[in-house]
Order: C-alpha cells, then structure tokens, then sequence
C-alpha cells in the first residue's frame, strides 16, 4: 500500500486511518470521490473494505489479478475485494480459525457483486478435486438459481436481492470447499402480491413466462405474457426492463441440474410457482361486511390440477375461515376484504415456504457427505440500513438487524483493536464510542422492548389494531430517548411525526415508521383452512412446505417479529464464533449511472454504515502499524547505518531508522512484531523522504548501471578483439598449416619424382654416392623427419630445415634436377624456395641448381 502514498494527492489515500483531518466527514468523502474518479473503488479502514459501486465493469477480477492478490501480505497491493477474500482464507488456513464476510450497504450499492467476486476468488483459489468441482459447482450455482426465486427489480436495482444471505462453505483440511450451508432472512413476501410503480415481482415469474416451452406453459395452463396475471403487472415494469429473462431461465435450468433436483421436484417447482401466479387472477365480489364469492373459479380448478388437492376444499378454504369456540368448529364467510386478504397471504405463506424449501434443497446437495471438514467461512450479504418515505414493518427489521450488525461490529473492531495492542504490549486507552446496545435493547429487550409490546398486541384477546399498538408504545416506552411519537414529543417536532408513525433514533441517524400493516405482518396469519389445503396436496413440495404436524400443534406459532429476532440471534452467535471481515458497499448515485458521484446520496451512507464511527475507533490508537519487516524492507535507505546492508534484526534496524528520522517518542511505539505510528504526517513524512531518497539512489543507481553497462560493453569488445586475435592467429596458423601441408606434399612429390629416377643415371649423376632406391628410401626413412613422410605436422622451419640439410646432403653442384620436371612450375618454385635453393629453368624445363648452400 506504501507504494501509492506518493500519489496521495491525487488519487486520495488507500487507507483513509491516514486521513489527516479522520473526523471531518467531508475529507473522508473527499477521499472516496478522488480514487472513484480513478476508478479506485476500493479503499480500506485498516482491514474494512469501503467498496464504491463503479456501475460499470472494471477489468480487476481476471485472472491476473487473482494471481496477483494470492498469497500476498494484505497491505502489500491496493485495496481490493479479492485482498480480504484472500487474507481471510489464508487466515482460516493457516491459523485454523473459522472466518466470516459480512458485506453490507444499502440496495444497489454491490453487495451480491462482492460476495460473487470473493466466491470466485476462493473457487479459483483452493485446491481442486472431482468432488471439489462439484461442491463448488453448486456453490457457484445455488447464486443464480436463489436470484431468480429471491431477487426482483427494484427501482433502485435491476436484480436486487430481496432476503438476506449467510452462507458457510466448509473447507476440508487442504483447504479445499468440501461443502455448504445457507441461511436466509427474511424474503421480502410481500412482494409476490404487489409491487411499487416501476417494479417487478420476483424473477422467477418472468422467466417462466418467457423461457419456458408452448408444451411446458401449456400444462401448467400459463400464457406467455406477464400483463395477464395480476401479480405480474402492477409494477408496469415488464416492457422497461433490459433484463433477458429467456437467458437466465437457461441459466435456472442449468442451476436446478447442478443443484441436484430432480425431474419432479422441478416439475412441482413450477407448478408451485404457475399456482402463486393463477392464486392472484383469483376475483372475489362481496357487498360491505357481507360474504365473498370468487367470480372466477378456474384458476382455482387449475390450482388444484396443478397442485394436486381438491377443488371443493381450496374453493371452500378461499372463501371461509374456520372457527374453533369451546371446542366447536364453526364455518364462517369470509367479507370481501379477509378474502383478499387470505387469498394474498395463501400466495405469500407458499411462496415464502417454497424459497425456504429451496434453500433446504440446495443445502442437501451441498451437504458434505464426508466428515472431515476441517473449518468454515461464512459469507453474510444482508441489506443494510433502509430509509424510505414511509418505512413500515420491512424497513423496521431490516434497520433492527443493522442494529445488531453494527454492535456485533463495533464490539468486535474494539476487541480486535484492543487484542492487537496487548499482544503488542502496547498500552491503549479504549475509545469512547457510542454502544447503540441501548437501540437494540428499546426492539427486542423484554417485557417492553417494541417487539415485545407487539407481540402482546397480537397475541391479547379483543380488538387489537394498528392504532392500539401505538398508544401501548407510547405508554410503555414513550420517554425512552431513542424513541418519539406524536403523543410524546415537543410541539416543534410534533409537526414532523404524524399521528399514525413513531420515530427511532437509529444509530445512523432517525427513522419514522409508519403503524400500518404491522399488527398483520408480525401475525403472519395464514387461515387454517388454507393451510390444511395446502398440506393435502400431492404436489410433493407443497405438502413439505405444509406439515400437518404444523396443524396438530397446539403450540401458537411464533410471531414474525419473534421469529426474525431469533433468527439474527442465532446469526450473531454464528459470527461472535468467527474472525470478521468486513466489505461496506456505497451506492454513488441513485440512477445506476458510471461515473456519477451524488456527495449528498454518498454521505448519507457513510453516516449509515457507520463508517466515520469506525474510522474513529480505528484511529483512537495509531494510525499505521506494520510488522517491523515490512516497515524496514520500504525505508532501511533512509538511514545511513541501515543502507545498504544491515546485519541486526529488523527491529533493531527499525530502531535506527527512527531515531535517524528524529521521531518524537509520541508519535510511535514499538510493539512486539511492529511499529505503531499514531499521526499519519509522520509516516507521509518518512514517506516523502523516502522518495527524495530514492531519486539520490536512483542517480547513483543509474551511475553504477551506467558504469557497469559501459564496463560490459568495453569488456565484450575486448573479449571479442581478443577472440578475433585468436581467430586471426588460428587462421594465420591455420593458413601456415596448409601451407606447410602443401610444402610437406611437395616435397613428398619431389622424393617421389626423385625415387622414380632410373638408378644408373641417379648414381652416375650424384658422382660420388652410390645410391640405389633403395638404399635413399632407407636413408631418407632414418633421416628425413618423419613428418615428411606420415605428413604430420612439425613446425616448418624445423621441415626445412631437415629436408634441406637432407637434401644438400644428396645434391651436387649443378646437378640436374631433371626427374622434378614433371611438377608445375609453380611448385618447382616453392619446392626451391623450400629449400632455399637458387635455381634457373633452362630451356628443357630441368631446373638448374646455381649453387647448393654448403652444407
Ligand atoms: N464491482 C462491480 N463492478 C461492476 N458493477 C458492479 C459492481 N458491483 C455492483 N455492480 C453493479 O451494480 C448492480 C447492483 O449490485 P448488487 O446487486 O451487488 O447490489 P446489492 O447491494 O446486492 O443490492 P440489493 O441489496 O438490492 O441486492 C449490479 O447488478 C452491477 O450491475
């Protein structure tokens, strides 16, 4: 991360704990603005990734990068989503200790993005098997096939996630995913019988329609057209969406092959989901308060073909609710409004039901069948903080687990902080900070937390509304001081709060929530008849989803808000158990636009997340600690009696740097295995000597490089003159060789030519030694050098010498070499010159020998 402390100014800092100014809001989204404008979308607080949806796709999650982020020390590369996907693997494997991601951010701002990325990034990363690929196969492929069953589009996102996610992939000693398990949250159900303008229904509804065969739509009685069913087209948004329904069906298909389901189950599937779709073209007539009557009962007939139960009994269980009083059962008429109503709610409790079921199923196919999973990460992609106009019963939970998020955070920052600075020896004093324990304490405390009083209200005979709930709050817990209503507040603030809404001091800031709805929601009330319907069908799945153990329960089910409290109960014992990493992801601007950074939208989130807070605590201490390694490695060339070679160890010369640098004793403390730097102008300071330093080492660097490229080339060129001498005196010598050779043959020709003279005429002409062939071979055998004779080399001169003195030996004056006439005249020439004889050619052509060199 060092390695862009210099581009500061430009491009901001990649951690902001070296903001200078870390209080100011504005110099934080100053900070955050700068790198997305460069397209830096990550940047952390310490460990904490702040993510920035870009909007566009950024070349940063191939396999180069990949690579480039495995197994390097966290700081060591920019900020990036695979830099905690890997830091947490690596700590799971290394220090066998189970790991958890919690990615949060409001809608749109890239949390399923992240998850998918860091998914990938662990796919590619561990070890891999047959088996192996098929777990993470179907960890890859449960996404797609959760999207279209849990995912719509939403005004503020194309595929928002409509529950929340926990998902553990269990790894296997190797490091190797050997398994899973989800968890969800809370689907948004609601939604499956009526969206907002410009939204749509879940997915899966769309792709049927449009992806499914003429023969598949037609069994399940569909037409392939979303404006015909009244839970598809209140939204008006089918002919607006870019979304390619057809190709993510596809993709469904493939994911229900992978995930294990089987011809059936999938057959029920969507008969399931072709039933929800029928439920809601369901019409109903009714005077005021008088009993309902369906107008149309053939989607109620095909209901029943496609799910198996008897027409009689949904026809009846729509329109009737039965009513056990003092041991008698009792059919009562539904009015036109519980009809609705119950109608709405069968739709809502199936398909609520039927996402659970899948989740079950996918978690049977990544059920690990072996029993040596060794450690767990979990991955928690939740919605974050949500402030709408009118915030009902949804917004209330999901604000109440961000609640419970964000004090499971800041407990574990401060204990992580707190843990580090003692395993460092390091004193510290704890941060203040605010503990929103108290929030949490107002919603699910007991007997007068706001869960608990609704509870009450939907549990206590009489007539409990809305509007009773209110006033209950107001009494029970009206002057608490993360609480306002209509009925307690001032008269300014009155004006503000309407008479149906209550306001929460949220620890991101407040929230009014509107009564309406949340009696009902929290009952969750699914009629019994309906339910007893829905639990004889054959259709497989639904019967599933039904139990009739459910119906002979006497044990009234638990509310949803109790239902939800328990649920992220059990979720915060499952991170407490683990090492958190956190992703917080920020929406820039609220048209899904690249490029566009809205500050006010910005802030907002960085308020919500919590994010200055955690800045604060995160610099209560120090705002840069590296182990001594690191931190000596980047600046031992500050300091003279580090540079160039140190033979202490790294703290010691740690220990140099610092003093050299004439660090104030507050500004820095020395820890066990690091350095803590506690204001950031002393590391940018040591930063920016640093890069003054590196340009001198760069001059002497290039000199040396200079000197040492010059003394090569020199050191080439003589090498190469000297090579050329050699070759030169190889090809000198060479060149004497043959010209020896060809001497050796001439003379060889010459004794030959001399050998063939007839013996009279030889030993007439030599006078006075008689020689018979012979008897000159022999003599020329002892005498002459052997070289003349096996034509090995000896040096030339010696040749000569030799054959000269021979020679001169066996010639007389004037004698007639006439037997050498045969040799060119060229050779007769070397052959003289050889042998150092004067000679002239008479007319014959015999060489005439002038004089003979006294031997
Ligand atoms: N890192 C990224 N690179 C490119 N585009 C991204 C990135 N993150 C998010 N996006 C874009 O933003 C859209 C919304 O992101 P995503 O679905 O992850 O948001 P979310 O926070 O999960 O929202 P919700 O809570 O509604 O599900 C994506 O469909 C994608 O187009």
């Amino acid at each position: 991360m060092e390695e862009e402390l210099h581009h500061r100014d430009h491009t901001g800092v990649q951690d902001f704990v070296l903001l200078e100014d870390f209080t100011n809001p504005d110099a934080f989204m100053e900070n955050l603005k700068k790198r997305f404008h460069e397209d830096l979308i990550y940047t952390y607080i310490g460990s904490v990734l702040v993510s920035v949806n870009p909007y566009h796709e950024l070349d940063i999650y191939n396999e180069k990068f990949i690579d480039s982020y495995r197994n390097v020390n966290f700081y060591e590369l920019p900020p990036h989503v695979f830099a905690i996907a890997d830091a947490s693997y690596r700590s799971m494997r290394g220090e066998n200790r189970d790991q958890c991601i919690l990615i949060s951010g409001e809608s749109g701002a890239g949390k399923t993005e992240a998850s998918k990325k860091i998914l990938q990034y662990i796919a590619a990363t561990s070890t891999h098997s047959k088996n192996v690929e098929v777990i993470r196969d179907r960890l890859l492929q449960s996404n797609p096939l959760l999207e279209a069953f849990g995912n719509a589009k939403t005004n503020r996102n194309d595929n928002s996630s409509r529950f929340g996610k926990y998902m553990d992939i269990q790894f296997d000693y190797k490091g190797a995913p050997i398994g899973g398990h989800i968890i969800n949250y809370l689907l948004e159900k609601s939604r499956v019988v009526h969206q907002a303008e410009g939204e749509r229904n879940f997915h899966i509804f769309y792709q049927l329609l449009e992806g499914a065969t003429p023969v598949v739509l037609s069994q399940l009685k569909l037409e392939n057209s979303s404006e015909k069913y009244y839970y598809l087209n209140q939204g008006h948004s089918n002919s607006l969406t870019s979304i390619d329904d057809r190709a993510n069906w596809r993709a469904v298909q493939h994911a229900l092959d992978v995930c294990n389901f089987s011809n059936q189950e999938q057959k029920d599937l969507f008969a399931i989901v072709a039933a929800v779709l029928h439920l809601g073209n369901v019409t109903f007539s009714g005077e005021d308060g008088g009993p309902a009557t369906i107008t149309n009962v053939e989607p109620v007939v095909v209901i029943s073909q496609l799910l198996g139960c008897e027409e009689e009994t949904l026809l009846l269980a729509l329109q009737h609710r039965t009513i056990e009083a003092k041991g008698d059962r009792v059919m009562s008429p539904l009015t036109l409004d519980q009809a609705l109503y119950a109608r709405d709610a069968l739709a809502k409790g199936v398909y609520d039901r039927l996402f659970t079921w899948i989740v079950t199923k996918v978690n049977d196919s990544l059920n690990s069948r072996k029993k040596q999973k060794h450690s767990l990460m979990g991955l928690l992609d939740i919605y974050g903080f949500e402030i709408f106009q009118v915030n009902c019963f949804e917004q209330f939970s999901i604000n109440y687990c961000n609640e419970k998020l964000q004090q499971l955070f800041i407990e574990l920052t401060l204990k992580s902080e707190q843990e580090e600075y003692q395993r460092e020896g390091i004193e510290w004093e704890p941060v203040q900070y605010f503990n929103n324990k108290i929030i949490c304490d107002l919603i699910e405390g007991k007997p007068s937390g706001i869960i608990a009083v609704l509870d009450e209200e939907c549990l206590r005979p009489g007539d409990a509304t809305d509007e009773t709930f209110l006033e209950k709050l107001t009494t029970t817990i009206g002057k608490h001081p993360h609480f306002v209503s209509h009925a307690t507040t001032d008269n300014t603030t009155r004006k503000t709060i309407g008479r149906d809404e209550f306001r929460m001091k949220h620890y991101a800031g407040d929230v009014t929530y509107n009564i309406k709805g949340f009696l009902d929601k929290n009952n969750d009330l699914l009629f019994r008849d309906l339910k007893e319907a829905m639990s004889k069908t054959k259709n497989i799945i639904t019967s599933q989803c039904f139990p009739v153990k459910e119906l002979d329960s006497k044990k009234r089910p638990d509310t949803a808000g109790t239902q939800f409290k328990a649920s992220l109960t059990r979720l915060m014992e499952i991170l407490v158990s683990k090492e958190p990493s956190y992703v917080r992801c920020i929406k820039p601007n609220d048209f899904k636009r690249a490029g566009q950074f809205d500050e006010r939208i910005v802030m907002h989130q960085i308020k919500y997340l919590g994010l200055m807070e955690n800045l604060r605590v995160r610099r209560a201490g120090f705002a840069y600690r590296r182990p001594y390694e690191v931190f000596f490695k980047r600046y031992k060339s500050l300091c003279p009696l580090t540079w160039p070679c140190y033979q202490g160890l790294p703290k010691e010369g740690v220990k140099e740097i610092v003093t050299h640098l004439h660090y104030k004793p507050e500004d820095f403390k020395m820890g066990k295995t690091k350095l803590f730097i506690r204001f950031p102008r002393v590391l940018f300071a040591t930063e920016d000597a640093f890069q003054l330093r590196k340009h001198e080492l760069a001059a002497a660097i290039q000199a040396k490089f200079k000197c040492y490229r010059q003394r090569k080339i020199y050191l080439k060129m003589r090498g190469s003159a000297i090579i050329v001498q050699c070759y030169w005196r190889r090809y000198a010598a060479i060149k004497l060789r043959e010209r020896r050779k060809k001497a050796v043959e001439v003379i060889r020709r010459f004794i030959k030519g001399f050998m063939h003279r007839n013996e009279p005429e030889f030993a007439e002409n030599r006078g006075f030694i008689k020689y018979t062939k012979m008897n000159f071979l022999m003599r020329l055998c002892k005498e002459a050098p052997k070289s003349v004779l096996d034509k090995s080399w000896i040096p030339a001169p010696r040749l000569l010498e030799e054959t000269s003195a021979l020679l001169r030996k066996l010639c007389t004056r004037n004698l007639v070499l006439k037997y050498v006439k045969n040799i060119k005249p060229s050779q007769k020439i070397q052959v003289m010159n050889i042998l150092g004889l004067n000679f002239k050619e008479n007319s014959d052509n015999y060489l005439i020998m002038k004089e003979v060199i006294p031997a």
